[in-house]
């Protein structure tokens, strides 16, 4: 009998959850919400099925999630495995043309389609892409040092409005294109940033390993100046990967997106906490 009572309460609070979803489910139908996820964010098996379903949630509900993944450690592990050096400068790959082959094939091949795989197992359409696909993301070359690192300069988001409009998930690898044919190597963080501008998102949310951005006492600041960010980045508070990712936020900020969230994508539902739910996680960062 008691255990009943634990198991009414435990059903109420799922329904006070449900019913409270309410204004944030209004609030962001027809939104375009952004999700970077990048490769130290994805789990197991279970944690990519329990990301796959909130992104199915999401669409669901009338939002329209883009996906773009990063997926470094996998790169990693399979430049290790073919003896290939590789280093990182600024939180960016040095890339030549060897290591640019098993970026695009790692990236484009293997974990895109474990994404596109892991939504459609739970209902719903995810197609995968780069951004060589319909001339969708076309660089510029970063800076000679990193080689074929490439930076977003102009953004063709034609073929994903029609996916919002035939209901399927983009799910996009951080490749793009040169003007002279070249294959480039875009940070994760970068491309997820210069799409979101480009769409005018409504939310970037950048997963990652982290709770958020962290202060020198490592407190996760939870609302973030694009001062702040700047500070925290001159004094070394912010260093390696979290530099694009900031980076990336003040950009799309800059570029139209209405607010960016950098939080832990290993917790389970995050990206629902987040989006319907008064419990946002991670650190926010708006306009000044
Ligand atoms: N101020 C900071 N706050 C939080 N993380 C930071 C900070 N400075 C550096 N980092 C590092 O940035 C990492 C996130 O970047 P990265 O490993 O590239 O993530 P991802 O693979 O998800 O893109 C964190 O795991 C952390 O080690
Ligand atoms: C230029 C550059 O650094 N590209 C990244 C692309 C993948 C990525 O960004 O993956 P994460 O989001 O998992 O870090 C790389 O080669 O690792």
């Amino acid at each position: 009998m008691k255990k009943q009572t634990a198991m009414n309460r435990d059903w109420i609070a799922t329904a006070r959850t449900l019913s409270e979803a309410l204004p944030y489910l209004q609030r962001y139908e027809g939104a375009i919400v952004v999700v970077k996820f990048g490769g130290n964010a994805m789990g197991d098996d279970e944690a990519m099925s329990t990301f796959a379903r909130d992104c199915v949630l999401m669409r669901q509900v009338g939002v329209n999630p883009v996906i773009v993944h990063g997926g470094g450690p996998m790169i990693n592990e399979m430049l290790e495995k073919l003896d290939v050096k590789s280093e990182f400068v600024r939180g960016k790959r040095v890339t030549d043309a060897a290591t640019m082959q098993v970026v695009e094939m790692v990236l484009s091949g293997q974990v895109n389609k474990r994404i596109v795989q892991a939504l459609n197992e739970q209902g719903g359409k995810g197609v995968g892409l780069s951004g060589k696909d319909a001339n969708m993301i076309i660089c510029t070359q970063t800076d000679p040092e990193l080689g074929l690192v490439g930076t977003p300069d102009e953004i063709d988001t034609t073929i994903l409005h029609s996916m919002f409009r035939s209901d399927i998930i983009p799910v996009i690898a951080p490749i793009g294109m040169g003007r002279n044919g070249e294959t480039f190597n875009i940070n994760g963080d970068t491309a997820a940033g210069a799409i979101a501008a480009a769409l005018k998102a409504d939310r970037l949310l950048l997963l990652t390993d982290v709770a958020g951005v962290k202060n020198k006492e490592g407190e996760v600041v939870t609302a973030i100046s694009a001062q702040q960010i700047r500070d925290m980045t001159e004094d070394g508070t912010i260093a390696g990967g979290m530099i694009p990712k900031t980076e990336t936020a003040l950009a799309a900020i800059e570029g139209g997106v209405r607010a960016v969230v950098i939080l832990d994508g290993r917790a389970p539902n995050a990206v629902l906490l987040e989006l319907f739910t008064e419990h946002g996680a991670g650190s926010m960062i708006r306009a000044d």
